[in-house]
């Protein structure tokens, strides 16, 4: 288990590029599958979960090429579809929440797909039933082996057709896209999810053939092809990055210049982060965020608390919901912080309030944050990282607290955040990763 030793106090200063977006990543990597021909994919975030699916297609017969940095060439001629039996894969698919989208285009292409109980953040009850429930309408027959925890979705001759989903799921949303782009006719998503990750999925796979109409809202029309070829994709700066550095920039009261940020797709995140006081401004499309001493909590237009509360895409992302609430921490005022999708994702405001913060955990889903508006500063304590988006908040916590704080467990953050002990020390953190 790796840690972080954080001196905090320290003003950054400089330039940050975002990665490219995970979430969008593990979509994009999973859809190699649907053809035989190469795609070509940059700005692949060198991190362990893109890393671990990436290995996973390697072992189901993927052929990877590494074109650049951040750039993969892969080619799916054929799929080695007898390692899903192996113990090796499911040790390695349930090891991350992504792998359960290859299920769709193995599905599609090969009319079969099977997977473990998938892993990722502990955050919360993650049910898979739209998924399946999706392919079923497909036409797929679909067994669950209890015991085992082990899924198997089976079906060669899908069929469009109508589906109401019953939550707008991300991943679920992705895998019935991927399902249904092969299928015979015509199938419509209805409830669908549209965050920007399935906006760049679908694009991708336009490109690649498919015929997807209304990309960007929540119902997709999808009229299946015979098959799909190859094509060149690059990914979005990521999104919850890009959050976590804004708020970073004000708990340490340091002026950061977030580049090239594709502030179209940022949706309602920006303007999130204003409302708790944070000064920013575009240049171009660069985010300049200056250094704060004090940044005011709004109200609402009829005096009462600010709520600020997770939604489905084009609502606030719960991804950045945890670090707004540690950027409230320091802010002046008062914000009721409202975690409706996972019901385990706020239980780390115990080591806040450990670290001087003014929180009330009203109950799993929502909790009052006071502002200390910097009467004094967080103090430095050692904690561990519970899950990949809390684990960057309190590394956050930790970069403005007086003081060393240790963050243990940190492979949760390097799960979703690249190279990031290096990142914030070329931006003069004082920050030092160790066994
Ligand atoms: C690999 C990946 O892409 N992970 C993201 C994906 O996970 P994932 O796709 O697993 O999450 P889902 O969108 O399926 O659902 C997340 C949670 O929200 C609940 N829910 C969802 C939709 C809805 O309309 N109502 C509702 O209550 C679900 O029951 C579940 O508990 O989306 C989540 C929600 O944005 C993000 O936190 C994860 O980072
Ligand atoms: C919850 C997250 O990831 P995953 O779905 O991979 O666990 C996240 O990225 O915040």
């Amino acid at each position: 288990m790796a840690s972080f030793r954080v001196k905090g106090g320290k003003r950054l200063k400089g330039t940050i590029i975002p990665q490219g977006a995970k979430n969008e990543a593990l979509q994009i990597i999973s859809a190699v599958l649907l053809t035989s021909e190469p795609v070509h994919i940059h700005k692949i975030p060198n991190i362990r979960d893109v890393i671990k699916l990436i290995d996973l297609l390697a072992d189901l017969g993927v052929r990877i090429e590494k074109t650049g940095e951040e750039s993969y060439r892969f080619t799916a001629r054929e799929v080695n579809l007898k390692f899903m039996d192996t113990e090796d894969f499911k040790q390695k698919a349930s090891s991350l929440r992504g792998s359960i989208m290859i299920l769709g285009p193995l599905l599609a292409r090969y009319g079969t797909g099977k997977m473990p109980r998938p892993g990722g953040d502990k955050i919360g009850r993650r049910r898979l039933d739209t998924h399946f429930v999706g392919f079923q309408k497909l036409g797929a027959k679909f067994n669950y082996d209890s015991q085992n925890a082990f899924y198997t979705v089976d079906g060669t001759n899908l069929k469009g057709c109508y589906m109401h989903l019953d939550e707008a799921s991300v991943t679920g949303t992705a895998n019935i896209v991927m399902a249904a782009v092969l299928a015979e006719g015509e199938t419509t998503i209805y409830n669908a999810a549209c965050e920007p990750y399935l906006q760049q999925l679908c694009s991708m796979l336009v490109r690649m053939g498919a015929k997807i109409q209304g990309i960007g809202s929540n119902k997709l029309i999808i009229e299946g092809v015979e098959s799909l070829g190859g094509t060149e994709h690059t990914m979005l700066p990521d999104m919850i990055e890009i959050g976590s550095f804004i708020g970073m920039a004000a708990m340490t009261q340091s002026e950061i210049t977030i580049k090239d940020a594709r502030i179209d797709m940022l949706g309602i995140i920006p303007d999130t982060f204003k409302r708790l006081g944070v000064k920013m401004e575009f240049r171009g499309d660069d985010i300049f965020i200056p250094a704060q001493e004090h940044y005011e909590i709004e109200s609402f237009i009829d005096g009462s608390i600010l709520t600020i509360a997770d939604a489905i895409w084009p609502g606030f992302t719960p991804d950045l919901l945890s670090v707004a609430l540690v950027t409230a921490t320091q802010a002046k005022g008062t914000v009721l912080i409202h975690q409706k999708m996972f019901e385990s994702r706020l239980f780390f405001v115990d080591k806040l309030i450990d670290m001087g913060a003014q929180i009330i955990l009203c109950d799993p889903h929502r909790a009052t944050v006071i502002g200390l508006d910097r009467a004094f500063p967080l103090r430095g304590i050692s904690m561990t990282s519970p899950d990949i988006r809390a684990g960057v908040s309190l590394l956050i916590a930790a970069l403005s607290a007086e003081g060393t704080s240790t963050i243990h467990n940190v492979e949760q953050i390097d799960r979703g955040y690249q190279f990031i002990d290096k990142r914030l020390q070329a931006l003069g953190a004082d920050i030092e990763r160790f066994d």
